[in-house]
């Protein structure tokens, strides 16, 4: 069945037509990326599906039940977009801790077992204040997971982590496709695009080619 569908959807900023008439249909069980220039629509398309940005037209169906409509925000589904603004004076988990009670999903243990799968360790008293970029950026694919969605929105998941980091986020999000969840990602590296993703969709000047 259809985990996602775009069906027309439109998106302009002032005179800016930033996406045209998007169609698109995603399943379980697969990684699609999403690739194009700087500024072509990607982060927005992905915004989009979040219920973070309102389209001007047309459809957004999640599991058969259409976003705006039946739902501002889509149930089961985790996202990285942008670096969080994370309390830098708080740890990862107590930061995790704090958006899953706003939530109001998940409990500690699941909390800091997301933050193991990223290979951070959930017991570190270390501000998020001090962490490098990479740190802070699996932090953010931590929040993204920690709620088991089905559904895996990622921008640029990969960004400013390590050759190793990279690996293990690579081998994350296999992992995550076959527990049969629907993975987006975008990415500049054509080596992650070609390792991980079943199907890939350039977006060239907003539109899907
Ligand atoms: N809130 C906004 N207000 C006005 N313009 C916006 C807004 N958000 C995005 N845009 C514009 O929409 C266009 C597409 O931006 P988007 O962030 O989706 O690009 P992208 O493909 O993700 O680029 P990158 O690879 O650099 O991340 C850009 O021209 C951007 O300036």
């Amino acid at each position: 069945m259809e985990k996602i569908e775009l069906i027309g959807v439109n998106k302009s900023f002032k005179e800016e037509k930033v996406l045209k008439d998007i169609c698109l249909t995603l399943t379980d069980n697969k990684i699609y990326g999403f690739v194009g220039r700087n500024g072509s629509g990607k982060s927005v398309l992905f915004k989009i599906i979040c219920g973070y940005v309102i389209a001007d037209s047309g459809k957004i169906m999640i599991d058969g039940k259409e976003l705006g409509k039946d739902m501002d925000f889509p149930e089961g589904l985790g996202a990285l977009i942008e670096t969080p603004g994370f309390i830098w004076y708080q740890s990862g988990f107590e930061n995790l801790r704090y958006l899953a009670r706003i939530r109001n999903k998940i409990n500690d243990a699941q909390v800091k077992d997301a933050i193991r799968q990223v290979g951070l360790n959930p017991d570190s008293k270390k501000w998020v204040g001090k962490y490098s970029m990479g740190m802070k950026q699996r932090l953010g694919i931590a929040q993204a997971i920690m709620e088991n969605p089905d559904i895996l929105v990622l921008d640029e998941p990969m960004n400013a982590l390590d050759e190793e980091g990279v690996e293990e986020i690579r081998q994350l999000l296999l992992k995550y496709r076959q527990l049969g969840r629907c993975i987006l990602i975008t990415s500049h590296n054509r080596e992650d695009i070609e390792i991980l993703c079943d199907e890939v969709f350039e977006i060239k000047s907003g539109v899907l080619q």
